[in-house]
This record gives structure tokens, C-alpha cells and sequence, in this order.
């Protein structure tokens, strides 16, 4: 059997492979002489399976893709205080390449604009760290995402640099501001090396995929990025992710994004998948017009909005069976806040005729953090009754992992 989910995709690719509108941008001359007929869609799932479709082995610069990475990495190194004293976390509402800044703290609005990224770009490594050495920082992180040796476009380099008045511009408002100490050419010089690192469709959605299971890379099992800065990264990509057209991308899409001017989008959906897709031609607000229709597509037709608000129809306790002195408890689906909420206000409501309680995660598929203490707190409220409680849990999913913790309650072997 060949699994449908490439078939899936090829049929997005087909469908929108006609809507050719929109211009390649031509700012950077180099990006201009992009093919405008090349389309790709990929996704990778957290287990590390891609799928693609299309262009999928054509490389393209990240440009603005590589700011919520450069941001993952400036926040790796300096933790999210540090990080937020100097550039702010709200959307701006403005074009990227606005030299804007907010008016009482002196930050960037955002590290998605470029004001921001070039802000973020300055605060790697050490002030007086040489502008070399934090481009080779940046694309040797940027290649561990994305599991593979990833390299500059020289090209694309040189041709922005020659066009970068804005972005120098803004570097030395930046400098002049006390953002960064660093000089503010180089600063800039190196934000450009950023944004020509060259990809291809499927090591986006694999460095997506990565931010999206908790930074750990799907492929190299590398945890990359700490799992509260993926989410510190993905929580600014859905407000200003797509500049300002963030708002409409969220409520018609609804998977945090970043676009780049060559044509890509990065999506990512928390928990679940990476995704890229790649087209030259941009409308007004430099997003690719394919893109945003693959992706809007996408998302309705694999409910991929994260705001889908259909409820799974199923009970988190699934039955309660009194066996002789014995009270089983059948428990199922994922062990998180709700479902637990579910289960211990059961277990409140529950008549004890009994004097012990099985408590059975057979069919309990996965738990996070807060599931599993929520449980075991009204496990030992149980035990503080006077029951005798038990538990059938073959898959472990009330064990951290690796942790050898003792919680008090006797496990039932299956
Ligand atoms: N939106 C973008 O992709 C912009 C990135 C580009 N390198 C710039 O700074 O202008």
C-alpha cells in the first residue's frame, strides 16, 4: 500500500500551478532573475517522514525564513529576558522593511521585521565577535536544523549588498540606539550572509519540524533549540510572522509562518509537522502568492488550523467496572489538562464500594507534564482515603522518562 499523502500534495501543486500572479522581488537583483515558474510544496512530520512534491531539490535563499531562526539561536545564548529588553515581541502592523522602532523603550518592534532581525543579528555571540564568525555560527546552527551542510549564495549576497541602504540604515539607527555594540555595517553585512543561506523545500520543513517537536531535530534525535524557545519563537511567528498581513495569514490559515522575499514560506504547526513551500512571485506584502494559496488550501482541507475548534468525541474515561472488592477505572485518548480535569472530577463523583481502584492507562495514548501530575495528585487523594490504588500502565505513560521516581502507587504488571 503507498501511503495518499503524497498524492495529497501534488494535488495542491497541480491545482494552484495556474495562478501566476504576482512579482518576483526586485529589490535584490539577483532575486529577480528567479524562475517564476518554479513550485514546491514538503512537510515533515515530528517523527522525521517528509514529503514532497514538485521543485523539491531546487535551492532558494531563507532570507526572512532565517530571522525566527536567527532569534532561536540569539535566545538559545542569552535567554528570553535578555532577549526581550532589546527587541519586543509585538506585531508592528508595518511593511518589513519599515524603519520603525517603539518610542518608549527603544526595541524593535519585532525580531521578524527587519529593524528586529538585524537588532537580534547584532546581539549573537560577543560584541566585538568579528562579523565572519557570526555568519559561520549562524549557517553551521541553520545546518544542524536542517540536517545537512547548508552554504551561502554568494550571489544573492553580493547583489543585496549592493541594495541594502534601508537595512544599513537601519543598522546604524540600531547601533545608535545602544541595541547592539557591535559596528554597524558589518552587523548588517551579516544579516544579509543570513538571509542568502541557501535551502531547499524539504530542509525547510525539516528545520519547521524541528521548532515544531520541541527543537529536538526529527532526523539527528539533536536537541537543537530548548523547547521554551521554540515556543517563544513560534508565539512571534503568529503574530508577526507574515508582517502585516499576520492577522488575516492567522485567521485564514492559522499555522504560525514566516515568509522570505525568495518566494518561501515556513510554516509550522506545534506538535505535529513542518511545512515549505516555495514560488518566486510575491504579492504586495512580499509573501508568494502560490504560498499563501497552497497554505490556505492546506489548511482547510487537513484541518491544520490550530484554532479549529471541532472536539475530538470521546470521553477521557472510558468505563468504571466494579469487580468483587475491586474498582476498575478504564481511562483513554491523551493525558493532558482537560482530560484530566475530566477524570478527577469523575473521580470525585464516584461511589467507593470498594476497597481497591485499578486505574488502567491501557488505552491511554500519551500524557504531557501536567496530565500526568493532575492524575497522580488525585491518585494520592485516593490513597489519603484509604484505598488501595493500582495502576496498569504497560506503556509507562505515567513514568517520566528516565526519571526513577517514586510516586507512592503500586504498578500492576499488564
Ligand atoms: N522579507 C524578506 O525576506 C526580507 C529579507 C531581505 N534580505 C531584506 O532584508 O530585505
Amino acid at each position: 500500500m503507498k501511503s495518499p499523502v503524497t498524492d495529497y500534495l501534488n494535488e495542491l501543486l497541480e491545482r494552484n500551478r495556474n495562478h501566476d500572479g504576482g512579482e518576483r522581488a526586485s529589490y535584490i537583483p539577483e532575486l529577480a532573475r528567479a524562475n517564476p515558474h518554479r513550485f514546491g510544496i514538503a512537510m515533515t512530520t515530528v517523527e522525521g517522514r517528509t514529503y514532497s512534491v514538485g521543485d523539491d531539490n531546487i535551492e532558494f535563499t531563507l532570507q526572512s525564513m532565517s530571522k525566527p531562526f536567527a532569534y532561536a539561536a540569539a535566545l538559545d545564548m542569552h535567554g528570553k529576558e535578555y532577549m526581550s529588553e532589546r527587541v519586543g515581541v509585538e506585531p508592528s502592523g508595518e511593511a518589513f522593511n519599515e524603519l520603525s522602532i517603539e518610542e518608549d523603550s527603544n526595541r524593535p518592534d519585532n525580531p521578524m521585521i527587519n529593524v528586529g532581525a538585524i537588532a537580534v543579528h547584532g546581539l549573537l555571540l560577543e560584541k566585538d565577535t568579528p562579523s565572519q564568525e557570526r555568519i559561520e555560527y549562524l549557517r553551521e546552527f541553520f545546518s544542524r536544523l536542517a540536517g545537512r551542510e547548508l552554504t551561502i549564495d554568494q550571489d544573492v549576497f553580493t547583489s543585496e549588498l549592493e541594495t541594502a541602504e534601508r537595512n544599513f540604515a537601519m543598522g546604524h539607527m540600531l547601533k545608535g540606539l545602544s541595541v547592539f555594540d557591535g559596528p554597524a555595517h558589518g552587523v548588517v553585512e551579516g544579516y544579509i550572509a543570513q538571509c542568502a543561506v541557501k535551502v531547499n523545500i524539504r530542509d525547510l520543513s525539516v528545520m519547521g519540524a524541528t521548532l515544531s517537536n520541541g527543537g529536538i531535530q526529527p532526523h539527528t534525535g539533536e536537541q537543537v533549540i530548548e523547547p521554551l524557545v521554540a515556543r517563544q519563537v513560534l508565539s512571534v511567528m503568529v503574530s508577526a510572522g507574515m508582517y502585516d498581513a499576520s492577522g488575516t495569514w492567522f485567521a485564514d490559515v492559522g499555522i504560525p509562518a514566516k515568509s522570505g522575499v525568495s518566494g518561501g514560506i515556513l510554516g509550522v504547526l506545534p506538535g505535529q509537522l513542518g511545512l515549505g513551500v516555495f514560488s518566486p512571485s510575491l504579492d504586495a506584502k512580499g509573501n508568494s502568492v502560490r504560498g499563501i494559496r497552497v497554505f490556505k488550501e492546506l489548511s482547510d482541507r487537513m484541518g491544520l488550523h490550530i484554532m479549529d475548534t471541532e472536539a475530538y468525541s470521546y470521553h477521557a474515561v472510558r468505563a468504571v467496572r466494579q469487580v468483587g472488592d475491586e474498582l476498575i477505572i478504564e481511562l483513554q485518548g491523551r493525558l493532558e489538562f482537560s482530560n484530566a480535569e475530566e477524570i478527577l472530577s469523575q473521580l470525585e463523583e464516584l461511589e467507593y464500594n470498594c476497597t481497591d481502584v485499578v486505574i488502567d492507562l491501557t488505552r491511554v495514548s500519551e500524557a504531557n507534564r501536567v496530565g500526568r501530575h493532575m492524575l497522580l495528585d488525585g491518585l494520592h487523594r485516593l490513597q489519603e482515603e484509604g484505598l488501595q490504588v493500582s495502576l496498569l500502565d504497560p506503556d509507562n505513560i505515567l513514568k517520566f522518562k528516565n526519571s526513577a521516581q517514586d510516586d507512592g502507587i503500586h504498578y500492576l504488571r499488564s
